[in-house]
């Protein structure tokens, strides 16, 4: 019957439901649990999730360990709510923008029995839906009683571990003259997953058969639109297209990547953080991310539909190459991008260079 939504269309429904503040199910072979963002919850719906169980917060491992709260599950920590405990603590546990002014007490008490499969999926799920990587999970015996009940989306932990947002297809393609390349061609693709759109600019009309000179740019609102000085996307975006305007062919491929993966809120909170003194890593990590959340496995699988076999990539970052590589993109040649340095963003590229191994 294919007017019942598919395991990837449920995800995407979970995704929105998250952030909307509404609760989903996740299950794993005769194990399930309800499942709310720590962002989005509410005191209300907290306290209907109480009448169906003890709470546990989850938290990834990197924000446990700003809390000093042990993480037995290697890559996340699972965290009793106590009893007098409410939303304003689980949102003061998930979010480090008050950490300073007022730090989380402990002890904490972790959790470690049973496995963290259905806590895993629920982080994954927060981390793919944007919000604060946090959330309060309820185990249930019987989980899909309480999902047909009240209509909540239910999708499974290897559902969840599945869920591929590289999955692409092309949508459109039109003609786009530009002040770097009046040759111009913007392709449209979409995720199969219903994540954010990427987009393609092709520049002059390459050669499929040679090397092109190419470019992953992941969205920077702040850099590439409103010209901030705390970062270099702006001057890289303009700088490459103008270089392959001179060159006469090129692609760029505009990733929607903002933040390196973490969404335009959570890059604010990050920012936040680095007004309080963090670097660009640290603030990531204080947050409960990785410093690098991007995939770039999307570059080269739109590379590869658009008829690419080997790049000529501008870039200073050495995961981009290794990444294409490993996606059977050759990458014959790394042409440095070094543009928009300013005193705003010094400390930014130096972070970059001694911490996530950027060329200088
Ligand atoms: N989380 C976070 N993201 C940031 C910060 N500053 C910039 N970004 C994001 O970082 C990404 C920059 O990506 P790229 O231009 O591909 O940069 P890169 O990984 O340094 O690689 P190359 O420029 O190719 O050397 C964009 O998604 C920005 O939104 C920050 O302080 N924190
Ligand atoms: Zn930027």
């Amino acid at each position: 019957m294919t007017l019942a939504p598919s395991p990837l269309e449920r995800l995407s429904r979970a995704r929105s439901d998250l952030r909307l503040g509404v609760p989903v199910v996740v299950s794993e072979a005769g194990e399930g649990a309800v499942v709310l963002a720590v962002e989005t919850l509410t005191a209300e719906r907290l306290a209907d999730l109480r009448g169906l169980g003890a709470p546990e917060l989850v938290l990834t491992a990197r924000r446990a360990e700003t809390l000093k709260a042990r993480a037995y599950d290697g890559d996340l920590a699972r965290i009793a709510v106590p009893d007098d405990e409410g939303a304003t603590w689980l949102k003061a546990m998930a979010d480090p923008a008050d950490d300073l002014r007022v730090p989380m007490k402990g002890p904490f008490r972790s959790l470690r029995d049973g496995t963290a499969d259905l806590h895993r999926a629920s982080i994954r799920l927060a981390k793919a839906s944007h919000l604060l990587p946090a959330a309060v999970v309820v185990r249930l015996a019987d989980a899909a009683r309480l999902a047909a009940r009240y209509g909540l989306t239910a999708v499974t932990v290897a559902e969840v571990a599945d869920d591929d947002p590289t999955v692409l297809h092309p949508v459109v393609a039109a003609r786009l003259p530009m002040a770097a390349a009046a040759a111009g061609r913007l392709h449209v693709f979409r995720p199969d997953s219903g994540a954010e759109e990427h987009y393609a600019v092709e520049v002059g009309r390459p050669d499929r058969g040679q090397p092109v000179l190419a470019r992953l740019h992941s969205a920077c609102f702040t850099g590439d639109v409103l010209g901030s000085l705390k970062c270099d996307c702006g001057p890289q975006l303009r700088a490459a297209l103008a270089q392959m305007g001179e060159a006469g062919a090129g692609v760029l491929l505009y990733l929607n990547q903002e933040g390196r993966g973490i969404g335009l809120a959570n890059k604010m909170r990050a920012y936040a953080l680095q007004d309080q003194g963090f670097d660009t890593v640290e603030a990531n990590h204080r947050l409960g991310f990785e410093d690098d959340e991007r995939d770039f496995r999307l570059g080269a699988d739109i590379l590869r539909q658009m008829g690419f076999r080997s790049v000529r990539l501008l870039t200073n970052n050495p995961k981009k190459i290794a990444m294409m590589e490993r996606c059977g993109l050759q990458v014959v040649d790394r042409v440095p991008l070094r543009v928009g340095l300013t005193a705003e963003n010094a400390g930014y590229l130096a972070t970059k260079a001694a911490k996530s191994g950027h060329l200088l």
